[in-house]
């Protein structure tokens, strides 16, 4: 899913930097799907550091409009691409909304929130892919409402088989800045991690939905 070694090396590099990448093998992380993990990459605090967000937001917009053409909408995936997605729509110049994993329960119980019109082209915007259900809730979303979704652009993926099971079967097309190859190869290369947390990792990677059942026997 990455388009180009040097962005993904960057994208990693950078996420190494601002230490937007946790390990924690004793207590493990806690994700979205219920997995858990001894790794969590927490790209929110990307909008805390101007020089790697505007990096970020300057990727997407050149390659949004490179890959899937000028959409006419940048749709968020809530909450942790609603920043980043803002400073995409506002680099193009376009219109945003956002998708909540669930409509809302009161109010105009909206799952996407914002304007746009059946029909229009819209690209969406995620922060970090691991099993793809989040991301692909949100494309169902919009398709649902009549948006005709040229493709997402994520900044990180796992590139977990589950993930890239689920984007083949949605018919989507998707481009991400980095991924866990090139996230290692640099955390390696630059002393980031030592042996203990890379063995650690190479065991998780194997099979990371019952990773934390073995480690519990
Ligand atoms: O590919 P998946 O297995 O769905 O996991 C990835 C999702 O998990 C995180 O969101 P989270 O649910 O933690 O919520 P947040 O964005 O509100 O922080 C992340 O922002 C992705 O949207
Ligand atoms: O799967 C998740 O919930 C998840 C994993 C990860 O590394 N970072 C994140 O923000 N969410």
């Amino acid at each position: 899913m990455i388009f180009n070694n040097n962005t993904a090396e960057q994208t990693a590099e950078l996420l190494l930097q601002i230490n937007a990448i946790k390990l924690n093998s004793k207590n493990p992380f806690t994700w979205a799907s219920g997995w858990k993990s001894p790794i969590y990459c927490d790209n929110r605090i990307i909008l805390s550091f101007p020089a790697v967000r505007n990096y970020v937001r300057d990727e997407f917009a050149k390659h949004i409009e490179d890959k899937f053409g000028r959409p006419d909408v940048i749709a968020g995936v809530a909450t942790g691409a609603i920043g980043i997605g803002i400073l995409v729509a506002e680099a193009m110049g376009l219109p945003f909304v956002y998708v909540r994993p669930e409509a809302k329960k009161h109010g105009r119980q909206n799952q996407v929130e914002g304007h746009f019109e059946k029909g229009q082209n819209v690209v969406v915007v995620e922060d970090l892919i691991s099993t793809g259900g989040s991301s692909l809730q949100a494309v169902e979303a919009l398709r649902n409402e009549g948006a005709n979704v040229k493709g997402m652009a994520a900044i990180f993926t796992y590139g977990f088989d589950i993930s890239v099971e689920k984007i083949a079967e949605a018919k989507l097309d998707v481009f991400t800045l980095s991924n866990y190859d090139n996230l290692l190869k640099r955390a390696v290369a630059k002393q980031y991690i030592n042996e203990n947390e890379m063995a650690t990792l190479q065991e998780w990677r194997k099979s990371p939905s019952t990773w934390n059942v073995e480690v519990s026997k």
